[in-house]
Order: structure tokens, then C-alpha cells, then sequence
């Protein structure tokens, strides 16, 4: 159809099989989260979120989402506790949203689609760098945090205030002194199961830690969101948008939650 000709085969999870094996793997992500089938584990620890606003360096657009990304060579922004063992540094944050407010995020719950969901990327220190831990089955944990349609996010905001200046693929701006500990919901309830990245390389190297607790986001936020281009300034324009892979068999993994 239309649409599909638009889209270069890179960005066709249908197509990444191609070239990328694993995508048919036994621990992709993202999947469908049934919570009644989900089994509370006492022994889970409560997520521990410790970011100094102050390693946030930058923010970028990649050409398939925007980022914004940490100084990472020392434990000032760490995650810790949760299902994980030993100490995550943050690398960068992202987001995947959807061409209108009834899709766009990558983990769905019973079905449900938000329209947003925004990813917390972490690598575990036990290895040299993040480039090191990428490719490790502990080597990443990601918090998934959904967005809901609600009343405007301050918070959010500030980070929409930067896209005139990454408007298209390959422009970055700073972006200093940024709290994500400001895009998290007041409760870190949590479901967790052992995944992998959810673009390529697919990587199954991913703690998933998705929150129950969505936060607000706008109709005219998730607006600001498809002001972006996938295409850089000297291509004919391509709104980013539906920058989500869709859920993937669950293959027999456990999910396990931390609330009852
Ligand atoms: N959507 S997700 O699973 O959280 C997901 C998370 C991360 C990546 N990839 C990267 O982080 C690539 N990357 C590097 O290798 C070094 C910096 C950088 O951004 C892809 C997907
Ligand atoms: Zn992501």
C-alpha cells in the first residue's frame, strides 16, 4: 500500500529479519504485558533511581527517535536494586510515539496501546563501557515508563522545547541539567522479564523494567512529538511517527511483578 513505500526497509520491522537473525529469537522485546498473569515475586527490591541532573549532556535526533544522552564515566546517574544485581549507569533516554494518540508504544498492557512510551537505557558497570555491555544477556536494563493522554507535563515539556533546534535527522543541541527522575510516576510498581533492544541490533542483552504507573502527556505534547522528522534537512520531509515495534511472542518467559 502507500504508506509501506514510503518507509526505507530499515525502518519495517516486518523486514529487519532479513538482516537481522535474532529478531526471531526466544527473548525479544517488546511484549504484551497480561498483569494477571504476571507472578508477584517478593524477593523483587524496589527500584533504586539515583540521577545527578548534572552528567545530562546533550539531546540528538537519531533519525528514528531523539535521545538525549548522559556523561557516563562515573556512577552519578545509576539504577539499582529492582530485579537487577550490581550498579547500571544511564546512557540515554528515549521515546517511541505513534501517528495518532490510540498507538505508539512498544510494550502494550492486555492490548492496550498508550500513545507514548519513553525508555530509560542503563548498562550494567561490570562491564567496560556501553559498547562492551551492549551485546551481553545482562549487559542493559531498561525502565519503561507509558505515557496517557492527560492534562499538559511540565516536565515533559522542557524537553519538547528543544525540537526546533533537532527538528531533523542528525541535528543535536545541549541539554544540561535535566532531571529524569522528573518523568517518573509518584509509584515505581513494576513488571519485569528478560528481553532484548527493540530496534536493531536487537540485542538480547535487556532487564526490562516496565512501570505500572503511567505519567500525562497532551494531545497537543504528543503533537509537538510528530513535529519531527525522520529525514535530515536536505530530504524531502518524513514526520517522525510510529517508531514502534509491535509486541513479539512471548515464548515462555515469566513475567514478574513487585506489587500484588
Ligand atoms: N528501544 S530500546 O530497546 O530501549 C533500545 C535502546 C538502545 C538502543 N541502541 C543504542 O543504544 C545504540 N547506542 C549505542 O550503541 C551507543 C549509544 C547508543 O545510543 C536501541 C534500542
Ligand atoms: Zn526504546
Amino acid at each position: 500500500t502507500g504508506g509501506k513505500v514510503e518507509k526505507g526497509q530499515c525502518d519495517r520491522p516486518d523486514k529487519w529479519a532479513e538482516n537481522f537473525p535474532v529478531a526471531n529469537g526466544p527473548r525479544q522485546s517488546p511484549i504484551n504485558i497480561i498483569p494477571s498473569q504476571a507472578q508477584f515475586d517478593s524477593s523483587l527490591k524496589p527500584l533504586k533511581l539515583q540521577y545527578d541532573p548534572s552528567v545530562s549532556k546533550d539531546i540528538l535526533n537519531n533519525g528514528h527517535s531523539f535521545q538525549v544522552n548522559f556523561l557516563d564515566d562515573d556512577d552519578s546517574a545509576i539504577l539499582v536494586g529492582g530485579p537487577i544485581s550490581g550498579t547500571y549507569r544511564l546512557k540515554q533516554f528515549h521515546f517511541h510515539w505513534g501517528s495518532s494518540d490510540d498507538k505508539g508504544s512498544e510494550h502494550t498492557v492486555e492490548g492496550i496501546k498508550y500513545p507514548c512510551e519513553l525508555h530509560l537505557v542503563h548498562w550494567n558497570t561490570k562491564y567496560e563501557n556501553f559498547g562492551e555491555a551492549v551485546n551481553k544477556p545482562d549487559g542493559l536494563a531498561v525502565v519503561g515508563v507509558f505515557l496517557k493522554i492527560g492534562s499538559a507535563n511540565p516536565r515533559l515539556q522542557k524537553v519538547l522545547d528543544t525540537f526546533e533546534e533537532i527538528k531533523a535527522k542528525g541535528q543535536q543541541t545541549t541539554f544540561m541539567n535535566f532531571d529524569p527522575k522528573h518523568l517518573l510516576p509518584a509509584t515505581l510498581n513494576y513488571w519485569t522479564y528478560e528481553g532484548s533492544l527493540t530496534t536493531p541490533p536487537l540485542f538480547e542483552s535487556v532487564t526490562w523494567i516496565v512501570l505500572r504507573d503511567p505519567i500525562s502527556v497532551s494531545p497537543a505534547q504528543m503533537a509537538k512529538f510528530r513535529s519531527l522528522l525522520f529525514s535530515s534537512e536536505d530530504e524531502p520531509p518524513r514526520c517522525m511517527c510510529d517508531n514502534y515495534r509491535p509486541p513479539q511472542p512471548i515464548k515462555g518467559r515469566k513475567v514478574r511483578a513487585n506489587f500484588k
